[in-house]
């Protein structure tokens, strides 16, 4: 990844240098075999006109410039002309079909990896960086797409430019061939040490680089969080500085890139200046004609340029490698919760019963932290559980075990008889609707983000949903009504706003189990009252958990259950527990507004 910026150890470089990783994308790039084909006939037809153009400048210079041969000549420019013609014709084509491989192959990688990404559990969203993931779907697809397209196509023409032109010097003059045989190391070696440091340099720029873009994007995120605390100097400071390191670095890298350019050219021209020379003895000494010597250096120039194009591309595609390599990482990661092999059926007729028995949970990045210790809690279908604890207690956590984000370490869970893991994991979750605390909209339509709750449902559905939500009102009020877009780049909705869009997304659902993180801060009292009416209607007849911070969710449950510290400490009703004096006493005086 263009993140890390460990340095280049032996073992690294070597893994970089292999093309192996490349292997990954060959199923994706086999689904357009014809193309590869026609490309290769176009490559190999431009090729070919390439190498008959200095024999035919040949033939001009020892033949055609007489007097008495004009027709001659005539001929011969008209036989070059075809000939440039149909190399022109094949680039071309070469060209479009290289470029739209590439663009086709990269196109499905990224559609491959990214819904590769929407099947891996929570714990991997965890711990990856959500930069670095995006990164690889971006930066590294479009290293791949260069490669594929441009580089492996640069570099076919060329392997097939120089070993055509290798083979017309030894048959134009074997004598001078040998001299560039001799020549060619002499070139070769010192670039190819040099080019090592170019490279590695250029990819500390590239990290530096990375390392910019990373800061100015976590910046970005929260420039409300930075001019609310006007510490917009502190990140300017921090932005060109990272800016300036990467400057440094790309100024280090070019400086050595240029040097390594005019070593190239000069020991490059040198060698044919020399050759030419070496040549012009014998054609003075009559053992070798102009024309030949012509046609010579112009397959050498032909061959020393393919050669030093073939150096270019090598890096692109040992770096397309490196980002291929990445891809099938992410690629092969495997979801941490899958469906078993052959999965027992939840019960039709959908019922809503959930048993906890003796859980207990640490969070993976957490291993030797309980976060859940011993829970049994069972709830019959059509109850009303609410959940009470002081923050951190773990009530957010029994929600995420009941979605199977996670498997606990100890007891199980059984939803309608099942056993969550013996279920398949997407027939459990339709089961669930959940209302989160902080209700995610996307920069979608009204009518879009409510849809989300069920992708096949009808506008009337949506409409319906909305009203019993009571979110119709606000959603017509909108510029646009049901059609607005909202989120980012839209319309931004209130906090109690995207709490009724999410309660019409789960009434949209109609699952059997629903999942309620009340919110507290989001609503004043008068949109409370509107959100609480719409949560009633939601949760009759369904089995719902809560997590509670009002009293009236707490007083209209018919159980409260209190947790501190990943325990259950206390069961039972409100007026039960307050008599009883414990946690839930003193949580409820605290916690709950109006509960005096
Ligand atoms: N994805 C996670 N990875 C590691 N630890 C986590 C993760 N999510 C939560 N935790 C930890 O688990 C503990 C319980 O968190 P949880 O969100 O369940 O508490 P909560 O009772 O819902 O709190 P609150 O009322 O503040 O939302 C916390 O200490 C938290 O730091």
């Amino acid at each position: 990844m263009a993140m890390e910026s460990a340095p280049d150890t032996a073992a690294e470089a070597r893994r970089r240098r292999s093309l192996k990783p490349l292997g990954t994308l060959l199923p994706y790039a086999m689904a357009y075999r014809g193309r590869i084909f026609l490309a290769f006939v176009a490559l190999a037809v431009a090729s070919a006109a390439t190498l008959v153009v200095p024999v035919a400048m040949r033939r001009m210079i020892d033949f055609g410039f007489s007097a008495d041969r004009e027709s001659a000549i005539n001929s011969y420019f008209l036989a070059m002309t075809g000939v440039v013609l149909i190399l022109a014709l094949a680039s071309a084509s070469r060209y479009y079909l290289v470029m739209t491989l590439g663009e086709r192959v990269v196109a499905d990688v990224r559609t491959a990896v990214f819904a590769h990404l929407t099947e891996l559990s929570p714990l991997f969203f965890d711990t990856a960086k959500t930069g670095e993931v995006i990164s690889r779907l971006t930066a590294d697809t479009t290293q791949i797409k260069a490669a594929f397209g441009s580089s492996a196509s640069v570099a076919l023409r060329n392997l097939f430019l120089f070993t055509g032109a290798a083979v017309m010097m030894v048959v134009t003059s074997p004598k001078l061939s040998v001299l560039v045989l001799v020549a060619i190391p002499v070139i070769v070696l010192p670039l190819l040490a040099f080019g090592r440091s170019v490279r590695a340099r250029s990819r500390i720029a590239q990290d530096t680089l990375a390392d910019a873009s990373a800061y100015a994007a976590e910046i970005v995120g929260a420039m409300r969080v930075v001019q609310a605390f006007t510490a917009e100097r502190l990140a300017i400071g921090r932005f060109s500085s990272a800016v300036e390191r990467a400057y440094e670095a790309a100024a280090v890298s070019t400086r050595s890139r240029s040097f390594l350019t005019a070593i190239a050219l000069f020991l490059i021209f040198a060698s044919v200046v020399g050759v030419l020379w070496l040549g012009a003895q014998d054609v003075v000494a009559g053992s070798m004609t102009a024309g030949a010597l012509g046609q010579f250096v112009l397959y050498a120039v032909f061959g020393a340029g393919a050669l030093s194009e073939l150096g270019q591309v090598w890096s692109e595609i040992a770096q397309a490698a490196g980002a291929a390599e990445r891809l099938g990482e992410l690629l092969h990661e495997r979801p941490a919760i899958t469906a078993p092999a052959r999965p027992v059926p939840l019960p039709e007729a959908p019922r809503g019963a959930i048993a906890f028995e003796n859980v207990g949970f640490a969070y993976p990045a957490q291993p030797g932290r309980p976060v859940l210790t011993a829970i049994d809690l069972v709830v019959k279908p059509g109850e009303t559980v609410a959940i009470v604890g002081p923050s951190g207690a773990g009530k957010s956590t029994l929600f995420q075990l009941l979605l199977r984000y996670y498997d606990p370490q100890v007891g199980r869970i059984v939803l309608d008889g099942v056993p969550l893991p013996s279920a398949d994991p997407k027939r459990v979750r339709q089961r669930i609707a959940v209302v989160a605390q902080d209700p995610v909209v996307f920069a979608a339509s009204a009518r879009d983000n409510i849809r989300f709750g069920r992708p096949d449902a009808s506008d009337v559905d949506i409409e319906q949903a909305a009203r019993l939500a009571a979110a119709d009102d606000f959603i017509r009020a909108l510029p646009m009504g049901y059609d607005t877009m909202i989120g980012e780049r839209g319309v931004t909705l209130s906090g109690g706003q995207r709490q009724r869009m999410a309660i019409a997304r789960a009434i949209l659902k109609d699952a059997p189990v629903l999942l309620l993180d009340e919110a507290t801060s989001a609503l004043d009292s008068e949109s409370e009252k509107v959100v609480q009416h719409a949560l009633e209607g939601l949760m009759t007849g369904r089995t719902t958990l809560v997590i509670a911070h009002r009293l009236a969710t707490v007083q209209a449950a018919d159980r409260i259950v209190v947790i501190e510290d990943g325990r259950i400490v206390e069961e039972g009703t409100h007026e039960a527990l307050v008599a009883g004096g414990g946690l839930y006493a003193r949580l409820a005086r605290l916690q709950f507004r109006d509960a005096a």
